[in-house]
Parts: structure tokens; sequence; C-alpha cells
């Protein structure tokens, strides 16, 4: 009852919501960092959370991918409640996150890294297998690699990419796992222009066959990028929308751009 409720109160009309966010919490001793936040993001649309310095949108991504637990509300994924599970049992209900925070083996080669990613999701023991055991998840690391421009590099350590490479690299090991939903915290940080427009190319083209929540600071690419923008500000949401409705809100305005 609850479940099927959900799935029909999703963001885009006649979308599926993928992602049900309901009145999510959480307090760091007096600081309530995340305050009653509630939001869908529709099936194969890319949702953005954007808000200043502070605003909670690192704290919401961690309540939602587990990494800590909320004080109150919930997390539905595809209807069912998820909520407070941990970030592995995340991974395998269809819920992988990338990190703000680069998370990959800089010591192994490139496909390793995503050899390793895929194979887990066979069997997790099979990721202690040497490479090429598994020809499913060299075939899907190789495919990976080719679709983010990376297959020149296959046989590099990943600590010897570029930032960028990295940053997409990181992007490819999330994806490995074959998520349904896919949260990308700040997928652009620190890069350059030209890397930027590639990589937003890269997330656009992901929108449809899965679902894709992001945080990100540049504001040109999320307005052109997103389907819908929530806007956090003081750890509540303070507005949520299509790109246009959002930029034009005076509460964003003020609150985000700086200006009413
Ligand atoms: N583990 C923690 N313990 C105590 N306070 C925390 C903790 N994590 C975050 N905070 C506080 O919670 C608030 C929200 O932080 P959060 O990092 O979620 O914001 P953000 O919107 O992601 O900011 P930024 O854009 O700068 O990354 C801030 O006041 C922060 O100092």
């Amino acid at each position: 009852m609850i479940a099927s409720s959900l799935k029909t109160a999703a963001a885009g009309a006649g979308v599926a919501c993928a992602l049900g966010v309901r009145d999510l919490s959480v307090n760091f001793g007096g600081l309530q960092a995340v305050a009653g936040v509630g939001f869908d993001a529709a099936a194969g649309r890319i949702t953005s959370v954007i808000g200043p310095n502070g605003a909670g949108k690192s704290t919401l991504f961690n309540l939602i991918s587990g990494a800590i637990r909320p004080t109150g509300g919930r997390v539905t994924l595809d209807g069912a409640d998820v909520t407070g599970r941990s970030p592995d049992r995340l991974l395998a209900a269809g819920l992988s996150r990338s990190f703000q925070i680069t998370n990959l083996f800089f010591e192994l080669p490139v496909l390793e890294n995503l050899r390793i990613a895929a194979q887990v999701l066979e069997r997790p023991w099979y990721a202690l297998r040497p490479v090429g055991h598994s020809r499913r998840a060299l075939a899907k690391a190789d495919a990976l690699l080719e679709r983010f421009g990376l297959s020149a590099k296959a046989r590099e350590l990943a600590g010897n990419l570029s930032h960028g490479e990295q940053r997409r690299l990181e992007i490819a090991v999330a994806l490995a796992a074959e998520p349904r939903v896919l949260l990308l915290d700040e997928p652009t940080q620190g890069m350059s222009h030209g890397d930027t427009a590639d990589t937003g190319a890269l997330i656009r083209s992901l929108a449809g066959e899965l679902t894709v929540l992001l945080i990100e600071h540049d504001i040109g690419l999320v307005m052109s990028l997103s389907d819908h923008v929530v806007v956090m500000a003081q750890g509540r949401k303070i507005a949520e929308g299509p790109p246009a409705v959002v930029r034009a809100d005076p509460a964003v305005q003020a609150a985000y751009f700086g200006h009413g």
C-alpha cells in the first residue's frame, strides 16, 4: 500500500519514482544537518541537489547511501524501504555511489580497477581471482573503458591518470556494478572546462539507462544536465522543480545565488 503510493508519487508526470526520499533528517549534536528533506528521483532521469556550502548535500548523500543512519525519515528504492541499509546491501539492491573523494586503487591498472568492480557483482569471492578468470567481468570492463574514453589507458596505473581521467574512472567503477540508481558526488570537481563538458555529456548519456542523483557545484552544468533540481539551504529543502523554474525562484535566488 505504502510502496504503491510512493511509486505513483514520482517527480515527473507518469514516470515511476526510482529513489524516494521522505522527511529525511539527521542531527550532529545540536546541528540539524538535514531537516525533513523529501523528494522523488524519477526513473531514468537526472535529479540534481544544489545549495550553498554547508547546506547538507553531502550529508543527504551519506544518509541515502547508508554511510550514516538517519534520525528520522525513509529512503525507498523502487518503492521498497531501504532506510539505514549498509552501502554493500544497497549496492546489491541496485544503488551505487561515486565519491567526492577519489576512491580508486591507485596502485592497480585502470582495467583492474574496473575488473574488480565488475567481478564483485558476480560473486564476492571472484574478486580475489586473477584477471582473466571472468570473461564477463573483463568484457564489461572493456566496454566501460571504451565508453569512458580510457581504452588507451587500460594498463596504466590508476594513480598515474590525470585528475579528470581519475574522476571519469570513478564513475565507470560505480557503473560496473550495473546499478539502477547512481549517486554522483561532485563528479566534475577540480576538472578543466573541457573535461567538465565531456563528463557532463557522459552523465547525460546515462539518463534513460538508469536514474542519476547528482550533487554538483557547477550551476551551468546542473542547469543544462538536470531534469529536476532540488535546492537545499541550512539542512532544508527550499525549492524543487525543473531547472528553469528553480532558477527563477526568488527563495533560491536569495539563498543560493545571493540576490532576490
Ligand atoms: N560528521 C559530522 N559531524 C558534525 N557536523 C557535520 C558532520 N558532517 C557535516 N557536518 C555539518 O553539517 C552541515 C552540512 O554539511 P554538508 O557537508 O552536508 O554540506 P554540503 O552542502 O555538502 O557542503 P559543501 O557544498 O561545502 O560540501 C555543515 O554545517 C557541516 O559542518
